[in-house]
């Protein structure tokens, strides 16, 4: 793990939005597309609103959600909702978006259609992700129902998650995914997540399913 600290949040969401643009760019250079997946959550909004804008051939760019809340589309909780407001956006709009949430009382009436349009995504070009205070990343909770198979090696591409800590059913991508990605970020702010990560370090991903995807990792912080 590779840890780069920032002297404000601002400057990290700027730099970080960059970093992304420039490996995104390199990533076309040699493939015909870029798969991009990207967390939700309150924090990489204002990386969203940097990345958008960037100077890149974005139709050739496969955005999806590292995960999604089982909420449609327009609630104030759907992640969907915060990319297609911050990301999907000006030069970004061009973008291929792949929806990690269908009409459907619960994600396992789709899963072989999700699954379907991301396998051949992977492995991942580019991978972003957040972290909660709880060390769980992506929707991989700790105390999640079926958290063991989403960290098993032949885990499928998705999984549901319901948890304690989680307040509406969730889809997740699993964590041999998350680990399989070309280039992985993660973005963190504030004191509370910083002594998180430096616990998951100590941690086995089961109970601190961050670690799991922290050996490879940059992992972006500012207070
Ligand atoms: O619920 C979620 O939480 C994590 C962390 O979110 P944050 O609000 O603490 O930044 C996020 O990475 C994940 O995509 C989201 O669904």
């Amino acid at each position: 793990m590779e840890l780069i600290e920032y002297p404000d949040v601002e400057m990290m969401m700027m730099d970080l939005g960059n970093q992304l643009a420039g490996e995104l760019k390199n990533c076309l250079l040699n493939h015909d597309w870029a798969s991009f997946a990207v967390p939700g959550g309150t924090t990489p909004g204002p990386i969203f609103d940097v990345l958008c804008a960037a100077d890149l051939e974005w139709d050739r760019v496969h955005v999806m959600l590292t995960d999604e809340r089982w909420v449609p589309e327009d609630h104030e909780r759907s992640n969907t909702r915060l990319l297609r407001e911050r990301l999907l956006v000006e030069r970004a709009a061009a973008a291929k978006y792949l929806p990690l949430y269908a009409k459907s009382d619960q994600p396992e009436d789709v899963l072989p259609e999700l699954e379907a349009m991301l396998s051949p995504e992977l492995p991942l070009s580019v991978l972003l992700l957040g972290m909660g205070a709880d060390m769980h990343t992506a929707s991989l909770f700790p105390g999640a129902d079926r958290l063991a198979d989403a960290m098993a090696d032949d885990a499928p591409i998705l999984m549901p998650m319901r948890a304690p800590g989680a307040p509406e059913l969730r889809i997740t991508l699993t964590a041999r995914v998350l680990k399989d990605a070309m280039s992985t970020h993660i973005v963190i702010t504030g004191a509370e997540k910083r002594a998180a990560l430096e616990r998951a370090q100590r941690m086995d991903p089961g109970s601190a399913p961050v670690a799991a995807v922290l050996q490879n990792a940059k992992v972006h912080w500012a207070e």
